[in-house]
């Protein structure tokens, strides 16, 4: 006979705000909290996240600069215990078009989302910020303590949240963790969330639309002093990313009790540099033909860009990256040829119709449902 559980005390569950998480990294990492015990509460104004991503959890449709709204819902889940602030417009040419929007959508109401965080008595607030706030140094490589460089008003955006951030927490019961993402490639290794704009700018999503499209795939910048002339980034998997979070709020306290601050930072990067040109060398390996590439001029306001040298987030977080950049690279074919399916076909999006050869399932194995080791969770706030 099976024991009795009435009188069993259950575990207490640990739930976190997750802003921003109907969008690409915040859904990915409430599916990673789902996977290792916490349950994401997830508030998001859809401007450009997806309901989809939502499906089967907890939501809020709304805006984090709406106060009335946030104390609803701490006030419906007092068992919050940590905010991971997800939400923002990440596009940089849009940022230089349209500074305004973005310093509104990205600073003013984040300020306003971090006051109703404090009046709601939650002291842990993880910060999803940018590795493009660095100044490339001689080398490409960057740690935390490097000099920030924001180029566009995108990434000033975040560096300038970074600055307010780091003084509100000097002053007011709250503890702030950056953690700087270098460039995110993938999808949900199971597929349930991925990038959701039908047309994504970044390096990866032309790839795979002139792929596609059979179009030529524009190299925007063969003169940076790079090995080869091109661009240098830090391409990290999505997964690798949202596991990064799980770890952080599972080992947030115990990171600013040795810190004894009240803010920090860490980098979010594989560490290795990949230059635009290797990277559509790993890509036509990945596809399995060559795309046709042209050469252009620099994007405005681009940048020759870094790459992360620091083992803090191994050190902090005991995070170390599990996807190579071809596992990224086939998440993203995968993705993009599952995508029309999860989301359905986009009203108005002038999308892409044909679709890659991508493999069809999930070719990592196990990796895709590794669980973080569970250490002790946050207290409540
Ligand atoms: O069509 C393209 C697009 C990009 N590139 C090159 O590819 C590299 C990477 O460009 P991305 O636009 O993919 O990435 P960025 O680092 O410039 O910026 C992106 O990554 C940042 C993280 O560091 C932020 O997330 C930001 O919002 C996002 O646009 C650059 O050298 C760029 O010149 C091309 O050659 N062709």
């Amino acid at each position: 006979m099976l024991p009795r559980t009435e009188n069993v005390p259950a575990l207490p569950e640990v739930k976190v705000l997750v802003v921003g998480g109907a969008g690409f990294i915040g859904s990915t990492v409430a599916t990673a909290c789902l996977e290792n015990g916490i349950t994401p509460v997830i508030l998001d104004n859809l401007s450009t996240g997806r309901e989809e991503f939502t499906r089967g959890r907890i939501f809020y449709p709304g805006d984090m600069a709406d106060g009335p709204l946030i104390d609803k819902i701490f006030a419906e889940h007092p068992d919050i215990q940590a905010v991971v602030h997800c939400a923002a417009l990440i596009v940089v040419p849009e940022s230089v078009a349209h500074p305004l929007r973005y310093y509104r959508e990205n600073v003013a109401k984040s300020l306003d989302l971090v006051e109703s965080v404090i009046r709601n008595g939650c002291t842990r607030l993880l910060f999803s910020s940018s590795a493009s706030i660095y100044q490339p140094g001689a080398d490409f490589t960057v740690d935390e303590t490097s000099p920030v460089e924001a180029l566009s008003p995108y990434a000033r955006s975040k560096a300038m949240l970074e600055q307010m951030l780091e003084d509100v927490a000097r002053a007011y019961p709250l503890r702030v963790l950056s953690l700087r993402y270098f460039n995110p490639i993938g999808a949900d290794p199971k597929l349930r969330t991925g990038l959701q704009v039908p047309r994504p700018t970044h390096v990866l999503g032309r790839l795979i639309e002139a792929a596609q499209g059979g179009e030529e795939f524009p190299l925007t910048g063969t003169d940076w002093p790079t090995r080869d002339g091109s661009g240098i980034r830090d391409y990290v998997h999505v997964w690798d990313l949202a596991r990064a979070h799980v770890l952080a709020l599972r080992r947030f306290d115990s990171i600013f009790a040795a810190d004894a601050g009240t803010y920090t930072v860490i980098n979010l990067g594989t560490g290795d540099g990949t230059t635009v040109r290797e990277l559509v060398t790993a890509f036509e390996q990945v596809l399995g033909h060559p795309v046709k590439v042209r050469e252009t001029d620099r994007r405005p306001g681009d940048s020759a860009g870094t790459y992360t040298r620091s083992e803090r987030a191994r050190e902090l977080l005991g995070w170390t990256p599990t996807y190579s950049i071809a596992d990224g690279i086939r998440d993203s074919l995968r993705w993009m040829a599952e995508r029309d399916t999860v989301l359905g076909p986009q009203a108005g999006a002038d999308a892409p119709t044909a679709t890659v050869g991508a493999p069809p399932t999930d070719p990592h194995g196990p990796r895709g449902t590794d669980a973080v080791p569970a250490g002790s969770g946050p207290a409540p706030c």
